[in-house]
């Protein structure tokens, strides 16, 4: 087992020797898996096409994004530090990132409440996702400050990277609102900065890589979701009956719409249906930006019944506490009573 040398950084639940990491494989449901090829569309941020923006949020509602201007040093810094802080020991995150912090620790499942804390209590082996996470919320994390050094300069790093990621975020969502006809008023609430948020994963090391996931699959509840990832591939998308793996390219973020965007474009556009693997010999690192509307706007569209987002985040959250999984724009649906 000497590939676990920082056993004491997993929460006690995926230490090897706990018992849920055998060796005996169990076939997942057939999954056709394209490892070799990735046919993600690409989008030039500096040159942007509108038209391709349109295609790949129409077909996919997933792009790779390339020359986005986020240094690449900052991203360096960033999954550095990230790998520092995760390789401390369990107790020390739990103690360091309490949930009165702005960055809070999560693991065992990526749903969490408003506030940050780990949504299910759950207690079968089966729901639980091999990750641990910090959640940012980067409204409050720019009215903080940190006594740690070590701390102190990865809020500032997250701090500028939310900046980056607003910036971008802000761009692709004027060219999406141009190509769907959408009115000024729809445009500054269906997208509101404020409420960007960062998620900083690390995914464990898994032997039994045929029945876990790092995240099962699901579609996201934002209108954006903005994401880097490191060299550890883990990433897929479903398109076309198939599970595709998003290949991990260097200095490309990957966006994938979320529900928020599929319900405002009236099923227009795509909240891609996407997974993440988990990897037996490495663990993997990736952070995501989030951004949502403002929480009182109501979004309209002739396919689902007015709606906030206030409205649809309640109902995620009673559905993954009741029925275990999130129900999602089906709920909002005009043809459901
Ligand atoms: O880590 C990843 O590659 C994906 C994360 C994700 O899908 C999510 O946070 O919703
Ligand atoms: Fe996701």
């Amino acid at each position: 087992m000497s590939q676990f040398d920082n056993l004491e950084s997993y929460p006690p639940f995926f230490r090897p020797n706990h018992g849920f990491d055998s060796n005996e494989h169990s076939c997942k449901t057939s999954v056709h898996l394209d490892s070799d090829s990735d046919c993600l569309p690409v989008i030039d941020f500096l040159c942007m096409n509108p038209e391709n923006l349109s295609e790949a949020c129409r077909d996919w509602g997933m792009f790779r994004l390339i020359n986005h201007g986020v240094p690449l040093n900052l991203l360096n810094q960033l999954h550095d530090h990230a790998k520092k802080l995760f390789s401390l020991s369990f107790e020390s995150k739990q103690d360091l990132f309490s949930s009165s912090s702005p960055l809070s620790y999560f693991w065992g499942t990526p749903a969490l409440t408003p506030s940050g804390d780990a949504l299910q209590k759950v207690s079968s082996t089966q729901d639980h996702n091999w990750l641990e996470g910090l959640n940012v919320s980067l409204t409050q994390i720019s009215q903080f400050k940190y006594e740690d050094p070590l701390l102190e300069s990865f809020r500032s790093l997250l701090e500028e990277y939310g900046r980056q990621q607003c910036r971008v975020a802000t761009t692709l969502f004027s060219t999406m609102a141009e190509d769907l006809k959408l009115c000024s008023t729809k445009f500054k609430s269906y997208l509101s900065p404020p409420t960007g948020t960062l998620r900083v994963y690390r995914y464990f090391r898994c032997m039994d890589s045929d029945r876990r996931w790092g995240i099962d699959v699901h579609t996201d509840s934002s209108v954006i979701s903005i994401l880097h990832q490191d060299e550890v591939q883990g990433l897929q998308v479903f398109k076309d009956d198939q599970w595709l793996d998003v290949k991990s390219i260097p200095n490309t973020l990957i966006v994938n719409l979320g529900d928020m965007a599929q319900a405002m474009s009236d099923d227009k556009y795509l909240s891609a249906k996407h997974r993440v693997k988990v990897n037996r010999e490495k663990e993997r690192i990736s952070i995501g930006y989030f951004v949502f509307p403002v929480e009182d706007a109501v979004i309209e569209c002739s396919k689902y019944k007015p709606f906030t987002y206030a409205d649809f985040r309640t109902e995620v959250q009673k559905d993954l506490k009741t029925v275990g999984a999130k129900i999602g724009l089906q709920k909002f649906k005009v043809t459901q009573e």
